[in-house]
């Protein structure tokens, strides 16, 4: 069963007296232990179809559900908040704390169960996304950009949601970054059975994604 889905999604821009349409009754499901890409051209709606699937926008129509209940009934904040965690390309790390600190704020504001000590816990994922002990505790800001990436990863899975959405999260890297990054998201999905959900550019993680949706105008295309 999908965890996340959307049903008959509207979603449009007013353009002076026009309707821009984004999405026209858009149905879709994602699953567990998958890793999806989302592609299109510039403009196509990648960023809006992930903010409805993330509740910083509403559709106009149609609702999201998560394990088959309508977000909004979970309430949106909530839903941001403990079910799902979302990874932008600019890493929105708070850049004097120390990468550990980042991940212990995150983890400080949800209300899920953590498995043991919080540090420990918050320096174990780091090392396991490859960050050892004295980058842990290095100020963000002294780390290069495939590093802050790691800790906005590392941050994005200390409260322990089932669904990861990125937003361009290898736009900042250089290739060889890029590819460590999709191995990341690839076990995530397939080891960790995490719903990772990716908009991109990039042909190459279109590629080494499970599945890819390609939005078009006011509409989309699975393929898998
Ligand atoms: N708040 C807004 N008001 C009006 N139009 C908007 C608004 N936000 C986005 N748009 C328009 O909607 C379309 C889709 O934007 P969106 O950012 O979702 O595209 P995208 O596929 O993510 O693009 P890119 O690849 O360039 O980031 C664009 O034409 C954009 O100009």
């Amino acid at each position: 069963m999908a965890i996340l889905e959307a049903k008959h999604i509207n979603y449009f821009y007013q353009d002076g007296d026009q309707l821009r349409y984004i999405l026209k009754d858009t149905t879709i499901g994602f699953e567990k232990g998958t890793f999806y890409a989302i592609v299109g051209q510039s403009g196509s709606g990648k960023t809006t179809f992930l903010s409805l699937l993330s509740a910083l926008e509403e559709p106009k129509e149609g609702s999201v559900y998560f394990e088959g209940k309508d977000i909004k009934e979970i309430g949106y904040e909530n839903y941001r908040r403990d079910n799902i965690s979302i990874i932008f390309q600019s890493y929105n790390l708070i850049p004097y704390l120390t990468a550990v600190e980042n991940v212990l704020v995150n983890m400080s504001i949800t209300d899920n169960e953590m498995p043991g000590d919080e540090r420990e816990i918050a320096y174990n994922l780091l090392d396991y996304i490859g960050l050892d002990r004295a980058k842990a505790d290095r100020q963000v800001n002294q780390l290069s950009g495939g590093e802050q990436q790691r800790v906005a990863i590392a941050r994005s899975l200390s409260t322990n949601v089932d669904v990861i959405l990125a937003d361009e999260p290898t736009g900042n890297l250089d290739e060889g970054k890029e590819e460590e990054i999709i191995e990341i998201f690839k076990e995530l999905a397939h080891k960790h059975g995490k719903c990772v959900i990716v908009v991109t550019h990039s042909s190459e993680i279109a590629e080494q994604a499970d599945a890819s949706i390609t939005l078009r105008k006011g509409g989309l295309t699975f393929n898998e």
